[in-house]
């Protein structure tokens, strides 16, 4: 509840500031590895490829990935989530890869599952890593990317995650209806423990510049995203989403892009109640990189800072690349 202050010299505000011990004890917030998803990027190749707008970021094999799922654990990391690159030879123009119950992402599924059993594994439901047009859905010859066929393809697309043990499926391709459609097949096939995180409110941002170099889609992508994602103009219709989604079957919700969001970040967590994540996406990571590289930010304490603002806003826990370098700290 606010309280109206005394007024000066009764109450100095700095008295509470004076030294780290005080200021802990008044904290009003804390970050802990426990917030954070680790984001990372999985390969068909061998070993370790660094990603050139992501500095610190590597594209892994799946042996990496299934190594980067102990770090996690040693870390107190409690999940990863995973987003694959696919190569021109693996994309067509309906994404079919992204429903092969032994593609990349189911056997990096079963790797990691198998070398850290008890890391979180959150997957990425969304056509754009495979598709020859970089968008998330299917795309018709007027240019439309047709709703109800989509959610189709999402559908097997998640049931493939959850055959090759996802504990979480995340749908951010934005399409109306899907997460309903998901639950219902998770229901019908026995999953019925499958967690949805819905990327309930996804905007369209050119935020995500570094990530569609990461999955190779940067050059694929034709047009843009935004009869699907939101409008960065609005934010009841944000509420109007997470309200839909909730109703479909999502057990928490996330808001993305990140810091920029924050407005959105506290009206979700405050109006609904429910689990509500944030994804720093990957031009938030690149542009803390990009002026730490330049000596024009303290990047270590930028990280901290922006993790905490994010509790600050209400979220439960954080998707970043940061994660390995945050817990770390946070040791
Ligand atoms: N579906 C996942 C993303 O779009 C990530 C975006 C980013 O990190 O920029
Ligand atoms: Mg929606």
């Amino acid at each position: 509840m606010t309280q109206f202050p005394q007024s000066f010299p009764a109450t100095r505000m700095r008295r509470l500031r004076q030294s780290p011990w005080i200021r802990g004890l008044v904290a009003e917030n804390t970050l802990t590895p426990a917030d954070l998803v680790w984001a990372i990027f999985v390969h068909d190749g061998e070993g370790r490829v660094p990603v050139g707008s992501l500095p610190g970021i590597d594209r892994l094999s799946v042996k990496e990935a299934a190594l980067t799922a102990k770090r996690a654990s040693e870390l107190g990391i409690p999940a990863i989530a995973l987003f694959p690159y696919i190569g021109p030879e693996g994309k067509d123009e309906t994404g079919s890869g992204a429903l092969n119950p032994d593609g990349l992402v189911p056997r990096a599924l079963r790797a990691m599952k198998e070398a850290a059993p008890e890391i979180g594994l959150i997957t990425d439901v969304a056509l754009d890593a495979y598709t020859t047009h970089g968008h998330d859905g299917l795309l018709d010859a007027d240019g439309t990317i047709p709703n109800d066929a989509t959610v189709e393809k999402l559908v097997q697309q998640a049931l493939a995650h959850a055959a090759a043990g996802a504990d979480i499926v995340a749908p951010s391709d934005m399409m109306d209806g899907r997460i309903g459609a998901i639950r219902q097949a998770f229901d019908d096939e026995g999953f019925t423990n499958m967690m949805i995180l819905a990327y309930a409110a996804k905007y369209a941002s050119g935020f995500y510049g570094p990530y569609r170099d990461a999955i190779g889609s940067a050059k694929s992508l034709k047009g843009d995203k935004k009869t699907y994602q939101q409008d960065p103009a609005n934010s009841e219709e944000a509420l109007r989403e997470v309200a839909l989604d909730l109703a479909e079957g999502a057990d928490m919700v996330m808001v993305k892009p990140g810091l920029p969001y924050l407005d959105i970040v506290h009206r979700v967590s405050t109006t609904f109640g429910v689990p509500t994540l944030a994804y720093q996406v990957s031009g938030e990571y690149a542009q803390i990189k990009a002026a730490a590289m330049n000596g024009w930010i303290d990047g270590d304490r930028v990280m901290m800072e922006s993790l905490m603002c994010f509790k600050r806003a209400g979220a439960s826990g954080i998707i970043t690349y940061f994660a390995e370098e945050a817990a770390d700290k946070l040791g």
